[in-house]
Formats: structure tokens, sequence, C-alpha cells
């Protein structure tokens, strides 16, 4: 299979998607085959820079402006990586742009010298997480929280699991109420059975799936920083889970969801955890998610409900999370 990170011959198929499994198969290969797929360049004239408003690990992002319609953008010039990884970054945006709380591609270009490539993208007058999650209320996680589901139950059911899911790659704009998931850059088609590469998603919201190297990992993978973030948001405690390291964001977890589950869960799937967690994954009793509530955040995590959303999406089993539309089904967002 070509376009994926795919295996040959025979090995164990241990884990399958509970939803949309076969969400690529039932396409045209055309669809998920991103190696082959040809880009239309745009023309680069069209597009002027205005500021620089962000640098990521593979971009670096600026604001612009369309001079055919003075439509303002988002340029991100992508840094020279495999270009593999551009290709699967347009197809995906390509197949997803138009969907609920997507970010839109508005074009591609790429510069006639260095060869360069940029997206062009629709702007979002994004506020800062950091100064917008504290000031939330309940109802105001429902109504983002729902929009950022939406988006995601969106892309799952078209093959595609996001992998980089953060407060960084949710843009806000708290005027007009939009959310908008950007950053498709890690995003991924779904197969069954394939394994994945569990070097992706960023430190304190990597699922721990990606830290006990469970590579037939499927669309659950983005639910549970969904819960990691409405944890940090309702018990006030940002980032929930702030490992100092990989292994240590491991060890973070277990001292809040314990250390016998997840020996449960990694002999459910025949993983074996590596040797580098003999020392420190203790023996780690869960904790009641009740112990988080202080005076400093009583006020919204003193609630049944929103705590019974929050356990059933930080599982370790991630065949055991919520998916997105059950997520959206909880009585939570009743
Ligand atoms: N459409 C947009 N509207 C407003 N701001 C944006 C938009 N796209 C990107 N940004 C800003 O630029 C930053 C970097 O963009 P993006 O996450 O796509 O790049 P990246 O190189 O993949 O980043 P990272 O290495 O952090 O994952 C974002 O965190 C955001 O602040």
């Amino acid at each position: 299979m070509s376009g994926s990170n795919a295996n040959s011959g025979s090995h164990r198929v241990y884990s399958v998607a509970r939803v949309y499994p076969d969400a690529n198969e039932i396409r045209p290969k055309e669809y998920w085959d991103y190696e082959n797929h040809k880009i239309e360049w745009g023309n680069i004239g069209n597009y002027e820079i205005v500021a620089k408003i962000g640098r990521g690990k593979y971009s670096e992002v600026f604001t612009g402006v369309n001079v055919l319609n003075n439509q303002p953008c988002v340029i991100k010039v992508l840094k020279p990586v495999k270009l593999k990884k551009i290709y699967r970054e347009i197809k995906i945006l390509k197949n997803l742009t138009g969907g609920p709380n997507i970010i839109k591609l508005l074009d591609v270009i790429q510069d006639p010298n260095s060869k360069i490539p940029a997206l062009i993208c629709e702007k979002i007058n994004n506020v800062d997480y950091r100064v917008l999650y504290p000031k939330f209320s309940l109802e105001d996680i429902k109504f983002y929280f729902t929009q950022l589901l939406t988006a995601l139950d969106y892309s799952h059911s078209m093959g595609i699991i996001h992998r980089d899911v953060k407060p960084q790659n949710i843009m806000i704009d708290p005027v007009n109420k939009k959310l908008k998931l950007i950053d498709w850059g890690l995003a991924e088609f779904y197969h069954r059975g394939l394994d994945f590469n569990v070097r992706v998603a960023s430190r304190y919201h990597k699922a721990p799936e990606l830290l006990v190297n469970l590579q037939q990992y499927d669309y659950s993978l983005d639910l549970w920083p969904v819960g990691a973030m409405i944890a940090a948001i309702v018990f006030k405690k940002e980032p929930f889970f702030k490992g100092d390291s990989n292994n240590d964001q491991l060890v973070k977890i277990a001292k809040v969801l314990g250390t016998p589950d997840l020996l449960k869960y990694v002999n459910k799937y025949g993983v074996k955890l590596s040797s580098d967690y003999d020392d420190i994954l203790g023996n780690y009793p869960k904790k009641q998610w009740r112990s988080f509530i202080n005076e400093g955040n009583k006020a919204m995590s003193d609630n049944a409900v929103v705590i019974d959303l929050i356990d059933n999406l930080l599982r370790y089993d991630h065949q055991e999370r919520l998916t997105a539309k059950e997520a959206m089904a909880h009585p939570f967002f009743q």
C-alpha cells in the first residue's frame, strides 16, 4: 500500500477502530494515496505577506493578503521536510476543506526559485488559549468543545486522524464565536491493521498508546487530548499532565489513572513496556477525580456530569474512550 507507512507480510492485527474502520477503503484510491497526488500550484503573485505571526517546528506562519480581492489570509511557509509529509498535509487539507470547523485551505503556492511550498489558509482572529481558557464557564466549554468534537467526528468519518490536537492548534475567535481546527501537518489516513508512527502529537497531549508504543492506534488518539484539555480548564491546571520528558509524561498519567490499569492496558493488546519504565512507573493507585477539586476551581469542577465526561475521555484503553460522536451525546453536552 503506498501513501502510508504500510506493513508487508504477515503481522498481528490486534486493534481496529470502533468507528469508521474502512473510511478510506470505501473511497477511491486517489482519496488517500497522497504520494501520487498531483498538486496544482496557484499563482504566488496573488499573495503578499503582511506580518509574521508564528513559528512552528515545521513552518513559519505569516498573515497575508490576497491582492486580487483584498481578502486577509494566513501564509504557512513549510520548512524543508520530506516531500511526502508536504503532500500528505495538502491532500488531507483538500479532503477536509469545507468540513465543519476545519480550517479552509484556499490555495497552495511554490516559490519558483527555492521550490519552497506555502499553504494559503483562511485567517482566524484567534485569542490565545492562555488568555481565553481561564475565563471559560461550563457553558463556554460546552459551546467550543461541541465545535471541536464536530470537527473531529467529521475528520474521523473522512478516515483522517489529526494526531496533534492541542490548544495551540485550536483557533478560537470569541467575538464571532468561531472555532477552527488547524495544523494538519501530522495528520494521517487511518487504515486497519497498519502500524503507525508513535512519534506524533506534543508531549503534554500525547495519549497513552503513543507513550507505550502501541502502534495500531486509531481516531481515538484525538479524544485523549480533548479529555486532557477539558480537565485542564475545569480543574484550572494547565496542562493537566505535565511531563518533563516522554517517559515522565506516562508517569504523570499513571499518578492519576493508576499503575494497575496501565498494566492491564498493555497486557490486553500484548504490548511490552520499554525497560526505560522499569524504575519509574511505581505502583500508583487510581486517584479520585474529586481529589482535584479545590477552592480555586470548585465553582466549575464540583460537577458530577463534567467529571463523568472527563473520566470517560481520559481512559488508557483507546477502545474504551468515548468517540467524538459519543462525547457529543454525553449528558454534559445536552
Ligand atoms: N489560519 C490561521 N489563523 C490564525 N492563526 C494561525 C492560523 N494558522 C496558523 N496560525 C498561527 O500560527 C501558529 C503555527 O501554525 P501551525 O500550527 O499550522 O504550524 P506548525 O509549524 O505545524 O506548528 P507546530 O510546530 O507548533 O505544530 C499557530 O499556532 C497559530 O498561532
